[in-house]
């Protein structure tokens, strides 16, 4: 931060929602957490009373869509939305254009988020060569060009000789393959969940079983390999069991939700407006009671926004013509909080396990990112406001595309700062700079 003798002190914070605190920070470090006002005096001091500091947030899902479609994002957009949204890291899925298939398009994207990123990016490789499904793409050297996690989403490997070769390889480089589980045959052309939405849209049925199928058989070669799988958007109960059956197992298997499946339900996509089209789909309060649950128990590890950028033309069509594809990560803390705080305080600890220390660990990030907040840790941090009761209007996203489906909902929590390494990243209620002088 840019304090006096480059130390801040932000009085008042509540560490995981925990008792009063002053923070203390000096350069790229916590130089201290004290009782409020024990700590130094020579600091700009940071009114932070009632905020919440969270370690910053981890997002294993999302698409930044440059190369390729730069009109929907860019690095420099998503980024900067990221940092909005409370996250010091994301992992860039593989499905640009070109995708990220080999490890000079892996370096490609490294070098572009070190000039244009306004938070820390690590690449996706893809698994197949054009995600096409047919042939491995080589990801030993993507692995050893950056890329931390391999995964054909958008598409699901099918192949399930392929995906055993990516596990092995994912075994062999310390990474980790994570599917989009959607079986081709199963769903073919489905759009809304199966059951009282396909019924009154009229539209395709994308059943429960076409999801549940791929995770069966997945799982069960994840702990035939030895390979570490992770489940993509994780949206029914099936799925659900499944995991929990692979974990007692001891297979080496992790799983996502996202926070539109822990809080819509496909009630919403009855009006058959596109921006509620999302894969997989919107599904039953059954689900998402479900995926709440193994959220709070483990069985789902964590949360990932599957931040899927698409520009108002696209989605301004016919159902069955628009994309697949939410906004995720400006929205994704308020949202979470209130799937798991129904209405009040969420339990704090739970969040910054699941959004932020546990991300971090499945993709190898947990010496930089999802830090404990004490003394001599990195300043690595987001700070939300409570009590701010706000509401989203998609003119104010910082996204280059604005298809939320949270337009006009009120949120009672907002971030309002993120920090990362000492340095500030966003500054939405403009506290930070303000005690900068
Ligand atoms: N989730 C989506 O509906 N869309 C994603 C792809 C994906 O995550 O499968 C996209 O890239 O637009
Ligand atoms: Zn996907
Ligand atoms: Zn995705």
């Amino acid at each position: 931060m840019n304090g006096r003798a480059g130390t801040t002190i932000l009085r008042g914070v509540r560490p995981l929602g925990g008792a009063p605190r002053d923070v203390t920070v000096r350069g790229s470090r916590i130089a201290a957490v004290t009782a409020p006002r024990a700590g130094a005096s020579d600091a700009t001091a940071v009114d932070c009373a009632g905020l919440i500091m969270l370690p910053a947030l981890v997002d294993l899902h999302t698409h930044l869509r440059e190369p390729g479609d730069t009109p929907s994002e860019t690095i420099a957009s998503g980024t900067r939305a990221a940092a909005h949204g409370g996250y010091s890291d994301v992992l860039a899925m593989a499905n640009c254009v070109p995708v990220t298939d080999s490890p000079e398009r892996v370096r490609h994207i490294v070098e572009r988020a070190a000039r244009t990123a306004s938070c820390r990016v690590h690449p996706v490789g893809a698994v197949t060569g054009g995600l096409a499904g047919r042939d491995l793409a080589p990801l030993d050297a993507m692995a050893a060009a950056g890329a931390v996690m391999f995964s054909d989403d958008g598409v699901c490997v099918d192949d399930p000789a392929l995906l055993v070769r990516a596990l092995e390889a994912a075994r062999r480089t310390g990474t980790l393959v994570a599917q989009h589980a959607q079986c081709p045959r199963l769903v073919e052309r489905g759009q809304v969940n199966s059951g009282a939405a396909a019924r009154a849209t009229g539209l395709p049925p994308w059943p429960a079983t076409g999801e549940e199928t791929i995770v069966a058989r997945d799982v069960v070669l994840a702990g035939a390999t030895g390979g570490r799988l992770h489940i993509c958007h994780v949206s029914t109960a099936g799925t659900v069991e499944i995991v929990r059956w692979a974990k007692s197992r001891g297979w080496p298997v992790t799983a996502e939700v996202t926070p539109h499946h822990l809080l819509l339900t496909d009630l919403m996509t009855r009006d058959a407006d596109p921006l509620h089209k999302v894969n997989p789909p919107l599904r039953g309060a059954q689900d998402v009671a479900a995926l709440r649950a193994a959220l709070r128990d483990g069985t789902i590890d964590a949360v990932a926004t599957d931040h899927a950028p698409h520009t108002a033309s696209s989605k301004d069509n016919h159902w069955c013509e628009a994309p697949f594809g939410m906004l995720g990560l400006e929205t994704a803390l308020p949202v979470v909080a209130e799937a798991l705080g129904a209405g009040g305080e969420p339990d704090w600890d739970l969040v910054a396990t699941v959004m932020s220390t546990r991300p971090a660990r499945i993709a190898g990030l947990a010496d930089v990112a999802g830090r404990p907040l004490r003394a001599g840790e990195p300043a690595t941090f987001t700070l939300v406001d409570p009590r701010a009761d706000w509401r989203v209007d998609r003119a104010e996203s910082v996204s280059a595309s604005d298809n939320t489906p949270f337009h006009g909902m009120t949120f009672r929590h907002r971030v309002v700062a993120t920090v990362v390494e000492g340095r500030v990243t966003a500054d939405i209620d403009h506290r930070l700079a303000s005690a900068t002088g």
